[in-house]
């Protein structure tokens, strides 16, 4: 495979009809695409090194490895976050052929079918929910569970509505700690129900995770094998590591800008890389605003003191960031003794060989997440109707004082906010630890869950402090800056500790241990979130979809604004975060944006 890989001299000085900048998640996908055309040269940058053949990125048990090591994480920083008490969050970025589908874990989730069409009420043609699950589809090759559980799974997909001929394999994700299925019948008796059809645009319950993992071999399908990797035979594709774009080389003014190549660094050499027909940046949500602004693309106010002479102005750049906050952790210790066996339990392989022959499974245990539920406040607070009030009274007091597009957006949120039908926040079930956080005692079973929010009334920034492209941008997500936000996850907070003291599931817990019994008072949870959230990495908007007069950076093309022939192809197009993990967005997006660029849309 990495004989497959471009030479510098394959690519420096050359020309090439497009160029993709950044081989992640979306950019995998885009230069698979362009190339399927014989009559088209495309040229693939990416900063990261392949990992193709590596079995840290394949195996997808060792998903938890790859976290702040500097092989595969960026692992960059938050500036100190007021909502956080001034904690800075670590924010996690994958480098490397697939990107952030390298290291993320393979959750396999479709938005609400609202939370689609209201990017398109934000004035982009072409976003509604069939449009969206066309192209979803396209990427699917869904594998229903073996003849033996298919009895188990049978009410959970649609045969009919899945895609069966895409690049990427999807399977149930089996395996669970034994502890799932009470936590379902609990979660059932406060109104949260099995998804029938998780993938079909209507989220609101509890479903069994399904996961983007070859059934064949066992193996992470990320966007690097799925995508890239039976692409890189083909002559008319080069696909460059270690070349980290610093800006891409305009001509004309504001309405007319057009790229005529890309310089990069590649093993410290300044290179150059010209282009026919487009460039497409594909460098993420914190990197493709750091790439424009680099190329004078932006914010006047940020770009000029920094000695950049703006080409276009365009505050939307960097603006508009959004992210899932998650508030880590609610975590109890189960009872010993019941056959429940959590990640600390099965982390030596000769403990995993155990466990599974004392359950009588097949293979050896396996411990991803595999019990996700998206929750609407209506069934989790009983003072939803306050909160949906007290925002559309804040909306309609400060709107003026809003950036452009802002108010749109809230008004879009609220309305799925007041809407009993649409999930606002999500609990994940994770039966295991993270190796950042104090593990209690080994080998005994602990259950973690996570709520994280579902669409945050905050935005934050990302931004260049320097026209030096190897200083890293500041991070700015200004969690909680609406207070609506640190409600709903105070309120999410306390409706999973409730659930977890209602039985079934009560019975199996031993004693909570954080918040712990010192967290009782509201003000204590309100204190006890702050100190314990941070980014899921799920963020989105920085290079936001939507009108130029209302702030947007690319229009419903991906086309940046003011220029001709740059787009913009990630999560950082992505103008409303939605509730659910967002790789199946990515790489439905970016299926939209490729028929686009080659006119078949
Ligand atoms: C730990 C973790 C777990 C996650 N788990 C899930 C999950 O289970 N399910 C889910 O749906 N989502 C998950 N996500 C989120 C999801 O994986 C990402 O949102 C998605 O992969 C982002 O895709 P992208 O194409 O926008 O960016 P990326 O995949 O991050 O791609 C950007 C690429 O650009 C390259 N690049 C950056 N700058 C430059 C430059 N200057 N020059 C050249 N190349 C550059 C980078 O190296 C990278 O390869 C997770 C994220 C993380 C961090």
């Amino acid at each position: 495979m990495e004989s497959q890989l471009a030479d510098l001299q394959d690519v420096s000085n050359k020309t090439f009809d497009y160029v993709v900048v950044g081989g992640g998640t979306a950019g995998c996908i885009v230069a698979s695409r362009l190339s399927e055309d014989p009559n088209v040269i495309v040229a693939v940058l990416e900063a990261g090194p392949s990992h193709l053949e590596d079995p840290v990125i394949l195996n997808p048990h060792s998903f938890l490895k790859p976290i702040l090591n500097p092989e595969y994480d960026y692992n960059y920083k938050t500036v100190p976050q007021e909502g956080l008490d001034g904690q800075e969050a670590m924010f996690v970025r994958g480098r490397g052929l697939g990107g952030t589908s390298q290291i993320n874990w393979m959750i396999w989730t479709i938005p609400q079918r609202d939370e689609i069409e209201a990017i398109g009420k934000l004035g982009n043609e072409g976003w509604t929910w069939e449009n969206f699950h066309k192209y979803q589809r396209k990427v699917q090759r869904f594998y229903p569970p073996p003849d033996d559980e298919r009895q188990e799974y049978k009410d959970l997909y649609n045969s009919e509505t899945v895609g069966h001929d895409g690049p990427v394999p999807l399977i149930f994700s089996r395996d669970g700690c034994g502890a799932e299925t009470l936590w379902e019948k609990t979660l059932g008796t406060y109104g949260v129900k099995s998804v029938k059809t998780s993938l079909d645009g209507d989220i609101k319950g509890i479903y069994k995770n399904i996961s983007n993992i070859d059934p064949k071999t066992r193996e992470r399908a990320h966007a690097g094998i799925t995508y890239l990797l039976p692409a890189l035979k083909r002559p008319n594709l080069k696909v460059l590591t270690g070349a980290s774009v610093h800006k891409i080389l305009t001509e004309g003014a504001d309405g007319t800008v057009a790229a005529s190549g890309v310089q990069f660094e590649h093993g410290g050499q300044v290179c150059t890389v010209f282009v026919r027909n487009e460039v497409v940046v594909c460098a993420g949500v914190i990197k493709s605003p750091q790439v424009l602004e680099l190329s004078a693309i932006g914010d006047r106010k940020i770009l000029e003191p920094l000695g950049i002479g703006v080409k276009i102005d365009l505050p939307g750049v960097g603006a508009n960031m959004q992210e899932h906050v998650v508030m880590g952790i609610n975590r109890w210790k189960v009872k010993e003794d019941l056959n429940i066996v959590t990640g600390g339990m099965v982390d030596e392989p000769a403990q995993a060989k155990k466990w599974s022959k004392v359950l009588g499974l097949p293979h050896t245990i396996q411990m991803v997440v595999n019990s996700l539920s998206f929750v609407p406040i209506q069934d989790a607070s009983d003072r939803a109707e306050l909160l949906v009030r007290r925002q559309q009274e804040k909306l309609a007091r400060d709107a003026g004082a809003y950036p452009p597009g802002l108010k749109a957006q809230h008004e879009l949120q609220l309305q799925m906010l007041a809407d009993p039908r649409v999930p606002d926040f999500e609990t994940q079930f994770f039966p295991f630890m993270f190796n950042f956080f104090p593990n209690p005692e080994p080998e005994k079973p602990y259950l973690n869950m996570f709520p994280i929010l579902g669409r945050p009334f905050s935005r934050g920034t990302v931004h260049i402090t320097s026209a030096d492209p190897k200083v890293e941008p500041a991070i700015d997500p200004r969690y909680f800056s609406e207070q609506i936000d640190l409600d709903i996850m105070v309120d999410s907070v306390k409706f999973i500790r409730k659930v977890a003291q209602t039985e079934p599931f009560g019975s199996i817990i031993e004693r909570e241990e954080l918040p712990g019994p010192d967290v009782q008072t509201d003000e204590q949870i309100y204190e006890y979130v702050k100190k314990y959230s941070g980014s899921s990495w799920h963020t989105c908007g920085s290079n936001s979809m939507m009108p130029r007069d209302k702030g947007g950076v690319v229009d419903a093309k991906f086309k940046v604004h003011g220029t001709k022939n740059i787009r913009v192809v990630d999560l950082s197009i992505l103008p409303l975060q939605t509730a659910v993990h967002p790789q199946a967005t990515v790489y439905t997006l970016a299926e939209m944006a490729c028929d686009i660029i080659r006119g078949r849309s």
